[in-house]
């Protein structure tokens, strides 16, 4: 038999599969069959997700996590998700601070005091982080940095900040209503179909500054569409944020980014030459999923026994009581 978690980041929901209960890891192509299955709205289960986070074996850290969009599009880090990996591999492991293993770094997570009661939180490194044209891939854009800067191709007036957390950003400052209006899912859809500007998609990002060091975070999501809060959205959002508006945001100073789905906070360190943002936020399980192994392989989801945790009621009690809900509650996508 085989569980699974059902788990989200500011309500940014996931299936959590630790591959070591199988008998042998998945491949590529199961994995990717198997997320698409899982997280679909209408036939998946428990309405949904918007991805799979697996973990596998990987030396010298407590696992490797690999990060699967619904539509099966892999992805290179995800600040929501590996929240919810850092608290089951914690749970599993004991420690309460250690490395996760990711292709493109081995990123420092470690427990932190819950945000509320029944509501546990944990802090997460989002790295590498850069601004270069391949490291998203962006081009056609008749510039290889975007630093607060007009894209005519995508915009006529908006100024964009483009950058790789690894996983690829486009973040604009924006007002109240153009973060409810069309022009981030236009923008969004744009740029992840058949695009010379962004070839391998991009997340878009429309935040509104609602003070020093407090922002409000919309993201149309690569390889997902609109989700409640995309972690590394709003991380890569903040260093634009202190890049773009230096008299609002600080180095090293704590950022809050509300979202349709609650809150995180963010930090953005600078050592030597390099970027690195800390985000810190809600890991929440929901359920849980047990079924045969060959039956999880199969994608034949009827055998799989479902039980609710509970701490969903604790998670709603605390977003209830952030301020800004009214705005969320305009821009929420279905839990
Ligand atoms: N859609 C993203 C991956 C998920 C990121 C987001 N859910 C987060 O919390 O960072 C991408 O393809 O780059």
């Amino acid at each position: 038999m085989v569980t699974l978690q059902k788990v989200h980041g500011s309500e940014n929901s996931f299936f959590l599969l630790d591959e070591t209960q199988l008998t042998q890891p998945l491949s590529d192509d199961q994995l990717t069959t198997l997320t698409q299955r899982l997280t679909n709205k209408e036939t998946g289960l428990l309405g949904g997700a918007d991805g799979v986070l697996a973990i596998t074996d990987a030396p010298g850290t407590a696992g490797k996590m690999t990060v699967v969009n619904t539509d099966g599009s892999f992805a290179k880090l995800c600040g929501n998700g590996l929240r919810t990996v850092a608290r089951y591999l914690s749970e599993k492991t004991g420690q309460t601070s250690f490395r996760v293993h990711t292709d493109f770094a081995d990123l420092a997570v470690a427990k932190q005091e819950p945000l509320a009661a029944g509501v546990p939180a944990y802090s997460v490194e989002i790295s590498p982080v850069s601004f270069a044209p391949e490291a998203l891939p962006f081009a056609n854009l008749g510039t290889d940095r975007i630093v607060d800067t007009v894209l005519p191709a995508i915009h006529p007036h908006l100024k964009f900040t483009a950058v790789a957390v690894p996983n690829p950003h486009l973040i604009a400052f924006v007002s109240k209503d153009e973060l409810a209006g069309p022009d981030l899912e236009r923008i969004g859809k744009q740029l992840n179909g058949e695009n010379p500007y962004f070839p391998e998609g991009v997340n878009v990002t429309f935040a509104e500054i609602l003070g020093q060091d407090t922002l409000f975070a919309r993201t149309y999501e690569r390889g997902v569409g609109f989700t409640n809060a995309c972690g590394t959205g709003m991380s890569a959002t903040t260093l634009a944020f202190i890049l773009t508006h230096p008299h609002q945001a600080a180095l090293d100073r704590v950022n809050t980014v509300y979202n349709p789905g609650g809150m995180v906070k963010t930090v953005v360190h600078r050592d030597h030459d390099h970027y690195w943002i800390e985000l810190i936020g809600n890991a929440t399980v929901t359920a849980t999923i047990t079924l045969p192994e060959a039956a999880l392989i199969d994608g034949d989801l009827q055998q799989a026994v479902i039980k609710q945790t509970g701490e969903q009621a604790a998670y709603e009690r605390f977003v209830a009581a952030l301020p800004h809900r009214a705005l969320a509650d305009t821009l929420t996508e279905g839990a």
